[in-house]
C-alpha cells in the first residue's frame, strides 16, 4: 500500500482522469460505493445515519455514500455544511442524483435540526473536507466538528477526518476525532504521525479505480507488512552453509551495559546470522558468555569500564558489523568507530550511542562504499540532526529522507511507526509492534535482527524493512499468545522472532 501526499495524490488523480481516461464522477462513485459497503459493519438497517457534506470531492463522495444507503433503505440525512452554490461539478452532480432517488438534504445552518438529528444519530459520515484542506478548520465547519465530537455516535471519516491535511508538518489543527477512517485509494501520511493519527481511528484503504502503475509513478513511500514480507523475505537454500548466512561481528558493551549487546547479540543468531563473533571487554563477555553460548567472543581493551579500539580487529573479515549497543559515550571508545566507519567491508550499523560517535564523522559515512545504517529513535535523530524533538515528530518524512540523502546512509527512524528511508528517497512504514516494545532493550534486539538480515540474500532496503517488520511481529505474537504489554520483556521479543519465522513464510 502506498502512502502519499496531497500532491501526489492529486497527480494519481491527474493520471487516472487525464491518461488513462476514467472520469473523475466514475471515480467519485468508485469511492462513495466501496465505502457505503465497507461500513454497513458499522450499523444496521434501524440506525439513523446522518452524512456531514461539504463542497469538494470529499463532500462528493459523502452524497453517494448516502445515496448508495438510501438506496438500500437506511434512514439517511444529509446536512451540507456550505452554501448550495459553492457545490460544484463532480460533486453538484453527485448531490443532483441523490436529491433525483429521493433522498434529502438539509442545511447545516438549521440549528435546531441539525441538534435533534445529532441526539438521535447513530453513525456519522465525515465527508466535509479532505486532502484540499488548507490550513486550520474554519467555522462553521469547525463548530459541527466540535459538535461530531462531543456525539455519542460512531464517527466514519471519508479518507481523512476533516481537519487533517494529507501532508506532515502540521502542528496548529483542530480535527474530527474518527472512529474510522476510509482511506481513498493510498494511505496518507497523517495516519503514521503521533499527534495526529489518533484521529483517523481504525483505517483501511479502499480501491477505486486508480490505475496500479500510476501509484509507483507518483509515490515511492510504502506501507511495510506481512504481504511485503511474504514476497520478499528469503528462503534458506537445502544446500545452505553457515557461511552463506553471513559471518557477523558486533561491537559494544560496558561494564555499566553487559545485557544490551548480549541482547543484540541473541537476536542477531536468533534472526538467522550464520557465524557471530561478539567484540567485547573481557568484563562483559565474562557477564554475558554464558547467557548467548552460540557466539565467539573476541576480548578488546577497555579504560575505566569503557571499550577502546582494537587496531588488531579485523573488522574488514565480517560480511556486517554492528557497534554502539550499551557502549555508552566515553571518549575512549571514539577510536573504535573511527576503525569500524574505515575499515568495515560490508554494511556497518550504528545504534544508541553510536550516535554520539558518528556524528563527527557523518561525512566519511557519506563516503563509505558499503551501506551504513542508523537506528535512531525521535530523541537520537534530533541531536544526530541538532533539531528539536517536536520538529522530527512534525516532520519524520522529510527530515529522515533529507538526512539519510546528505549523508548517505539508511535511516530507521523508531517509534510506534518505524519509518525506514533509504539514501536515494524510497521509505517504508513498518506497520508492526505494540506498545509493550516501550521498554530498554528493545531496541538492543532490533539491531540485532537488522544485523542478520542484511547479511541474507535480499536487497539492503528490504532487509531493513523486513527486519523492522519481524521486530514487531515478534513482540504482537508474544503479545496475542503468551505476554501483556507491561510484562513483554526485550528477551521476549526474541523468543518471538522464532514464531514469527514459523508463522509467516
Ligand atoms: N478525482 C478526485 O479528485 C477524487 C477525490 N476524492 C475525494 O476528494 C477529496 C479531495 O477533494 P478536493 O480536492 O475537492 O478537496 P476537499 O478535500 O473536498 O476540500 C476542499 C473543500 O474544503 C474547503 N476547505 C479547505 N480548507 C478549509 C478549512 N481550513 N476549513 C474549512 N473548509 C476548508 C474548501 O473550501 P474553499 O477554500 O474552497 O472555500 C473546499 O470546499 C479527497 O480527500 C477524497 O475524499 C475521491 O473521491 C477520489 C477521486
Ligand atoms: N508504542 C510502540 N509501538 C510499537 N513499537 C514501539 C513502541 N514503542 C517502542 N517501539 C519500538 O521499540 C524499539 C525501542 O527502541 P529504543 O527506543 O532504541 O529502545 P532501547 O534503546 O531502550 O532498547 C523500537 O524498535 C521502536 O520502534
Ligand atoms: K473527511
Amino acid at each position: 500500500m502506498f502512502i502519499v501526499t496531497a500532491k501526489e495524490m492529486y497527480d494519481i488523480d491527474h493520471y487516472t482522469m487525464h491518461e488513462a481516461g476514467l472520469d473523475g464522477k466514475i471515480l467519485m462513485e468508485n469511492a462513495g460505493r466501496a465505502i457505503s459497503g465497507r461500513m454497513e459493519k458499522f450499523m444496521d438497517k434501524s440506525n439513523k445515519i446522518t452524512v456531514f457534506a461539504g463542497a469538494g470531492n470529499n463532500g462528493g463522495d459523502g452524497f453517494v455514500i448516502a445515496r448508495t444507503l438510501y438506496n438500500r433503505s437506511y434512514d439517511v440525512q444529509v446536512f451540507q455544511v456550505v452554501p448550495d452554490q459553492k457545490i460544484t461539478g463532480d460533486a453538484h452532480y453527485h448531490k443532483l442524483l441523490y436529491l433525483n432517488y429521493g433522498g434529502r438534504v438539509f442545511s447545516s445552518d438549521d440549528h435546531g435540526h441539525l441538534v435533534s438529528r445529532l441526539d438521535e444519530t447513530d453513525v456519522i459520515v465525515d465527508a466535509m473536507v479532505g486532502i484540499g484542506i488548507s490550513g486550520k478548520l474554519r467555522a462553521p465547519i469547525s463548530d459541527i466538528a466540535e459538535r461530531i465530537n462531543q456525539s455519542d455516535a460512531t464517527v466514519i471519516a471519508v479518507d481523512v477526518p476533516s481537519g487533517l491535511p494529507a501532508d506532515e508538518g502540521i502542528s496548529n489543527f483542530q480535527s474530527v476525532q474518527a472512529d474510522y477512517t476510509y482511506m481513498v485509494g493510498a494511505a496518507k501520511m497523517t495516519a503514521f504521525l503521533e499527534s495526529t493519527s489518533p484521529y483517523y481511528g481504525g483505517w483501511e484503504k479502499v480501491d477505486i479505480g486508480f490505475p496500479a502503475s500510476s501509484f509507483p509513478m507518483c509515490s515511492s513511500r510504502e506501507l511495510w507488512g506481512e504481504e511485503q514480507y511474504r514476497e520478499t523475505m528469503p528462503e534458506r537454500e537445502k544446500y545452505a552453509h553457515k557461511g552463506k548466512h553471513g559471518k557477523g561481528l558486533i561491537i559494544g558493551g560496558s561494564s555499566k551495559m553487559p545485557g544490551s549487546i548480549a541482547m543484540a547479540a541473541k537476536a542477531s543468531l536468533k534472526a538467522g546470522t550464520g557465524l557471530l563473533t561478539v567484540a567485547s571487554s573481557e568484563t562483559v563477555i565474562r557477564m554475558i558468555a554464558s547467557h548467548c553460548v552460540e557466539a565467539m567472543y573476541q576480548p578488546v581493551p577497555e579504560s575505566d569500564g569503557y571499550l577502546t579500539d582494537d587496531p588488531d580487529l579485523s573488522v574488514s573479515d565480517y560480511d556486517a558489523v554492528a557497534i554502539g549497543v550499551g557502549m555508552g559515550r566515553s571518549n575512549r571508545s571514539a577510536a573504535a568507530f573511527r576503525h569500524a566507519v574505515q575499515d568495515t567491508n560490508g554494511p556497518l550499523i550504528v545504534d544508541a550511542d553510536g550516535f554520539y560517535h558518528v556524528k563527527p564523522l557523518l561525512d566519511q559515512l557519506a563516503q563509505r562504499e558499503h551501506p551504513t545504517v542508523l537506528t535512531p529513535h525521535p530523541g537520537e535523530m534530533a541531536e544526530l540532526m541538532d533539531v528539536s524533538i517536536p520538529e522530527v515528530l512534525k516532520n519524520p518524512f522529510r527530515l529522515s529522507a533529507e538526512f539519510a540523502e546528505k549523508y548517505n546512509v539508511y535511516v530507521i527512524l523508531k517509534g510506534r511507526h518505524t519509518l525506514i528511508t533509504a539514501p536515494d528517497g524510497r521509505q517504508a512504514v513498518n506497520d508492526t509492534g505494540n506498545p509493550g516494545l516501550a521498554k530498554g532493550g528493545s531496541g538492543d534486539v532490533l539491531t540485532g535482527i537488522v544485523h542478520a538480515m542484511v547479511m541474507q540474500e535480499q536487497g539492503i532496503f528490504q532487509a531493513l524493512c523486513n527486519a523492522c517488520f519481524v521486530h514487531g511481529a515478534a513482540a504482537d505474537w508474544m503479545v496475542e499468545n503468551s505476554r501483556a504489554c507491561h510484562d513483554l520483556m526485550a528477551t521476549d521479543v526474541i523468543e518471538g522472532i522464532s514464531m514469527v519465522y514459523r508463522a509467516i513464510s
